[in-house]
């Protein structure tokens, strides 16, 4: 087996560490895990021998050094890219409020791959997806204002394709200096890449000198963009955001300091209540919040008004109640909730205990009863991860249980609390609270964090070249 080691942050370099010890710096605060206990619980992906990482305000400063069956940009010589046409699939889906973006924290995350790319040449080949638009232009998901974004923060030009695919985009390419940098319009315009159709994935590889997997938000999906043009471009290898998220989140969360909880909220009920039953495995306590909440609700048979609900995930609501308790995981639902007669800032609001919603109103942020509740659950915590908001933080009148969260968890990572914070919109409210700094680790993915906790092979690196 090879070995790897690499520094990650915004500056790149090579560092070797001589000593078998699992160390982690976090915060400021210094965890020393036990060897051999740490290797067990290591993913077939990045087996890690010795790991350093460190957080110094916003800016990640990782140090590692790991045994790797995955090949990395890292791996290749710089002389390799000098003139090299590279397709970069990133995770670019950021959220907006019409044109504008309300936070780029994974374009900023994206910009030491890209960077590294121009510094040493290559011709640099954006690509991504953003929403989920129907198969079809949709101006509201176009790209275009993240190109804009790019090329203010990397101080260069970076040209939007009118497409990700055909005659013009070819043209686009061939047209390119050493240096230059395009961003593809959002590949989910084509149905096809979801559907992971191979001629779609020959058409984004055309002219391709090189594949560079990026996208850690995105790499639980089995897409043309992120699986399938490996079939057709090699080398295909990772990224540094990519190589950095996978190894801060395993080396929390696969051996984690106990006790260990998990909040998971947020409206993306189907992909996530799946992957409760593997927290249970991990987690000493479980708090539901967000949309997450009505599923169980009504699972009880609680009356939840027009609450967002997925019918068809009500048994493996119950099945999972059932199962943490058979576990003796601490599953924690709010007692009260904020309530509202519409889906509207302006809505009539009022608080109520979690069994009494009237007809006709949703239940859109949990109550003050609840956030003292959830302080005084995770007082005693030494890892937090957390992924979905406790409610719809985007309007006010219902910001007040995330924003809360937040804080507590900006606070108990100041006494010594390893907190990870997981999901797009989970870590734009913590920017917007101003709390980013004060998290240990910040993942640019929501479902592939929760997907690569759970144990799951991410597709996106599963097909990624081996070291
Ligand atoms: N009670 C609720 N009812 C409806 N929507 C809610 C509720 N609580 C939160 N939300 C919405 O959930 C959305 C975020 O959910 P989502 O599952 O996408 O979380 P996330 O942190 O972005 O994780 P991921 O990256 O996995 O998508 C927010 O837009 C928020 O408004
Ligand atoms: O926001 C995310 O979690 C990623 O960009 C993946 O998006 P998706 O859930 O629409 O595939």
């Amino acid at each position: 087996m090879s070995l790897l080691f690499v520094t990650c942050s915004f500056r790149l370099h090579s560092h070797q560490c001589n000593r078998w010890k699992h160390v982690s710096i976090l915060h400021g605060k210094r965890l020393l895990c036990n060897p051999t206990t740490t290797n067990k619980t290591l993913s077939p992906f990045f087996p890690l021998k010795t790991n350093i990482l460190q957080r110094n305000s916003r800016n990640l400063h990782m140090t590692t050094a790991i045994s790797s069956r995955k090949k990395s940009l890292k791996d290749l010589s710089t002389a390799d890219l000098k003139g090299k046409r590279v397709l970069v699939r990133c995770d670019l889906n950021v959220p907006l409020d019409g044109k504008t973006i309300t936070d780029d924290t994974r374009i900023r995350a994206s910009l030491p791959t890209i960077q590294y790319l121009i510094n040493h040449g290559a011709k640099v080949i954006l690509s991504s997806h953003l929403g989920r638009p129907k198969g079809g232009f949709e101006d509201r998901y176009s790209l275009a204002p993240v190109a804009e974004r790019l090329g203010q923060l990397l101080g260069k030009s970076v040209r939007m394709a009118p497409d990700c695919i055909g005659d013009q985009v070819n043209n686009m390419v061939h047209a390119m200096n050493d240096g230059d940098i395009i961003l593809l319009e959002n590949v989910r315009f084509y149905k096809e890449e979801t559907d992971n159709d191979p001629d779609f994935s020959r058409k984004l590889s055309m002219n391709m000198d090189l594949y560079v997997n990026d996208a850690f938000g995105s790499a639980h999906r089995a897409h043309a963009s992120t699986q399938g043009v490996t079939e057709f471009i090699r080398p295909s290898v990772a990224g540094f955001l990519l190589e950095k998220e996978l190894e801060y989140l395993q080396t929390a969360i696969q051996n984690p300091q106990r006790p260990f909880a998990a909040i998971v909220g947020g409206s993306k009920v189907s992909s996530k209540i799946g992957v409760l039953d593997s927290l249970i495995e991990k987690c000493n306590v479980i708090i539901i919040g967000g949309g997450m909440i009505f599923t169980f609700l009504k699972a009880r048979g609680v009356s939840v008004g027009s609450s967002l609900v997925e019918e068809d995930k009500l048994d493996l609501a119950k099945e999972i109640e059932q199962m943490a308790a058979r576990k003796g995981v601490k599953l924690v639902f709010p007692t009260d909730l904020v309530i509202a007669d519409k889906f509207d800032n302006n809505a009539n609001t009022k608080v109520v205990p979690f069994d009494q919603i009237p007809e006709g109103w949703m239940g859109l942020d949990i109550g003050p009863e609840s956030i003292k509740m959830i302080e005084s659950e995770l007082a005693s915590c030494k890892t937090i991860l957390w992924n979905g908001p406790m409610g719809v933080f985007e309007m006010e009148k219902f910001a007040k249980g995330t924003f809360s969260v937040a804080q507590i968890l900006a606070k108990l990572t100041e006494q010594g609390t390893i907190t990870i914070i997981g999901g797009g919109d989970s870590v734009a409210a913590v920017e917007k609270a101003n709390l980013a700094d004060k998290m240990s680790h910040i993942s640019t993915g929501g479902g592939a964090s929760l997907e690569l906790i759970e144990g799951r092979v991410l597709p996106g690196v599963a097909a990624l070249d081996d070291a």
